[in-house]
């Protein structure tokens, strides 16, 4: 059996009255994440996480940000994408380790709904996911609430 990691980041700035999506759950919030898509960091954290264990390049190489196809596009239809890319090469995942650093909101009440997005998105059970949240204590640019981060880690394997 081959295992491999991969690690992945993202981050996103945050604009008012926007929608914010993280792993597929829109949040209540007055602020919301930017970009070319729906602009779901959690999720483009996983997907580079999954492409770098599989050594596949990383998500703006799959989907470009100048592609009309991907513009206002779920990440759970990039994420599907992803994985689909590591099955045609045999990888079938592990498990994900995932961490979003915001002030706010709260993240804690949300995560099993965003938990079953990706394992439905992904085929693994939600006990292999694993999201956290942290805020950055006031502090930057995440303590401003101008952009919000992530990271995530993950195992892939075939045999
Ligand atoms: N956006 C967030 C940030 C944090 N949490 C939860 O609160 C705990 C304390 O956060 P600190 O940054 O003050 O250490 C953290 O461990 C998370 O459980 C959250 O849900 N959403
Ligand atoms: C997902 C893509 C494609 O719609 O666009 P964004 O939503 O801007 O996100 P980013 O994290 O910059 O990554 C890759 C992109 O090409």
């Amino acid at each position: 059996m081959k295992i491999r990691v991969g690690f992945g980041f993202d981050v996103h700035q945050l604009k008012d009255q926007h929608p914010f999506v993280v792993g597929g759950v829109t949040l209540d919030h007055h602020k919301g994440a930017y970009g070319h898509s729906d602009a779901d960091v959690l999720l483009h954290a996983i997907c580079d996480a999954l492409l770098g264990a599989a050594n596949l390049r990383d998500i703006g190489f799959h989907f470009k940000n100048t592609d009309d196809r991907w513009k206002g596009i779920s990440s759970l239809i990039l994420l599907k994408e992803t994985v689909k890319l590591l099955a045609e090469k045999g990888w079938q995942i592990g498990n994900i380790d995932a961490m979003l650093c915001l002030e706010a909101p709260k993240i804690n009440p949300h995560i099993p709904a965003m938990q079953q997005n990706i394992a439905d998105a992904i085929g693994i059970s939600t006990e292999d996911i694993s999201i956290k949240a942290t805020t950055n204590e006031q502090m930057g640019f995440i303590g401003r609430e101008e952009g919000v981060v992530a990271y995530a880690v993950c195992l892939i394997e075939k045999n």
